[in-house]
């Protein structure tokens, strides 16, 4: 006989979405302690089952992953990306063609995204040596580098920091409609459209996406005219839509959008992380400089080999990443899943249709998994009894199953490289106004850090 869900008691129409507002993660699991690992709630209108720890989320999404691979069906989803692109889309064939022409598409231009990361990481140390021993904020660069590594990889363009173009697309892909608070009432309270000035922000937000569409499709077409030899994300749609429907074209584009939607951000504040950890944990940031030093002796054969995976004798570097991650994931709840039939899991039954919050942070936080310091930044844990990293199941930022990110290649490569390009060229030091910041962050988007600023001191002048 199934087991009985239990959980929090909802609150009248809004359930239990005040208590998901800042640090759900950690909510979650003061939730988790009382209803156990796997407990129902009401996230507005929708019925939703949280889900904590490693077996649990195994479950759902790899062993039962068909299940367990839909997303959540929205008005304003709906007009945000018209069941196009990956991050939002529906779990069906349309989702599964695009996700296998992503990954296809990622393999054959790997050389282009590799040349576009070291660009960017010269480029971050052109940036640093030249504003050196002065506080700077890293986020804006950091996210300059990001979005540029995904115009590469589609359109073989870069663009300046600051650029009107640069600008225009940073601002399409996040001061738009996903930053209002309307976004977010609207997705979980869907009858909220019948109240005044949401009805017209269910229309803004179509406008907004159309709009997006064009500046991409303008961006492709642009680079279709360009006699380039590269192989990037344009020239592989061409190759497998000869003569692309307008219906292609948008699926191509709202693809893109998600590319810079969910590769651009999130990447760059997950490096802030390692950086800020790495600089609250001095012996941590000298034990990465002595493994660098040992390694390679020039910054340049460090870049470009760490690009290209030849990144043995990087053992330390990748244990600091992991345990970065671990510590402080910037997608601590993933992105929400829905049954698309009806299954169970850890033995409680699940009705299709339910929302699914997978708690990764549960993962990485998991107290006798990581005893007896889980709290502690220690890449060492990472590292076997010959100092050889090892990559742990239980570090999942990029969540798992079907539905994990298809970008995880591109981020691991272009955090690493550009952690070991800074780490070896300067002395990082956090700025006197910002040596008391803490780690808990903000929660209410992605996981990121306070700001703060940090202060770079060249190691080896004239060399970059
Ligand atoms: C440190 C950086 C990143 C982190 C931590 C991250 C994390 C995630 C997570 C947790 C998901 C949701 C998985 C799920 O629903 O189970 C996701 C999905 C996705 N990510 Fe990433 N991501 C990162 C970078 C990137 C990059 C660089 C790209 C592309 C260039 C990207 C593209 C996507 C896409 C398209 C999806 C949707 C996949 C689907 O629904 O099939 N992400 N990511």
């Amino acid at each position: 006989m199934a087991k009985k869900m239990d959980g929090p008691t909802p609150w009248p129409v809004v359930g239990s979405l005040l208590g998901m507002i800042n640090f759900k993660e950690k909510t979650l699991i003061e939730w988790a302690e009382t209803y156990g690992t796997v407990f129902q709630l009401k996230m507005g209108s929708y019925n939703a089952v949280a889900l904590q720890g490693y077996d649990a989320i195994h479950e759902a999404f790899v062993a039962k992953a068909k299940a367990f691979s839909g997303r959540i069906d929205s008005e304003i989803l709906q007009k945000f990306r018209n069941g196009k692109g990956l991050f939002f889309a529906p779990y069906g064939e349309f989702w599964s063609n695009w996700r296998s022409f992503a990954k296809d598409s990622f393999s054959a231009v790997h050389k282009t995204i590799n040349e576009g990361i070291i660009a960017e990481a010269f480029e971050l140390m052109k940036y640093f040596t030249a504003n050196a021993d002065v506080p700077v904020d890293a986020l804006p660069h950091f996210e300059n580098a990001t979005m540029n590594v995904v115009l590469q990889t589609c359109f073989s363009l870069r663009l300046d920091e600051n650029s009107p173009k640069q600008r225009e697309i940073y601002n399409l892909t996040y001061d738009g409609a996903i930053s209002s608070p309307k976004f977010s009432l609207l997705l979980f309270l869907p009858w909220m459209k019948w109240m005044p000035g949401f009805c017209g922000f269910l229309r803004e937000t179509e406008d907004e996406r159309k709009k997006c569409v064009k500046v991409i499709l303008d961006l492709a077409d642009q680079r279709l005219n360009e006699q380039k030899s590269s192989q990037d994300l344009v020239t592989c749609f061409y190759q497998s839509y000869q003569s692309p429907s307008e219906f292609d074209r948008e699926s191509f584009a709202l693809l893109v959008q998600d590319y810079l939607f969910a590769g651009t951000a999130t990447t760059a504040n997950q490096l802030l992380w390692i950086l800020l950890l790495l600089l609250k944990n001095a012996k941590c940031l000298k034990k990465l400089q002595e493994e660098l030093d040992q390694t390679f002796t020039d910054v340049g054969s460090l870049i470009r080999d760490s690009a290209e995976g030849k990144d043995q004798g990087l053992n330390y570097a990748k244990a600091v990443m992991e345990e970065g991650t671990r510590l402080r994931p910037i997608a601590p709840t993933s992105n929400m899943h829905t049954t698309t039939e009806d299954t169970s899991v850890a033995g409680f039954e699940i009705k299709k249709g339910t929302v699914i919050i997978p708690n990764l942070w549960s993962v990485h936080h998991d107290k006798i998994k990581w005893a007896p310091d889980p709290e502690t930044f220690r890449p060492e844990r990472h590292l076997d009894d010959y100092g050889n990293f090892q990559k742990s199941d239980h570090v999942m930022p990029f969540s798992v199953g079907w539905r994990s990110c298809v970008g995880q290649r591109i981020a691991e490569s272009e955090n690493l490289v550009y952690l070991v390009a800074l780490v070896k060229s300067f002395d990082i030091s956090l700025a006197e106004e910002s040596n008391d910041i803490d780690i808990t962050g903000d929660s209410t988007t992605l996981l990121q850090p306070n700001p703060f600023k940090v202060v770079f001191k060249e190691r080896f002048p004239n060399q970059v």
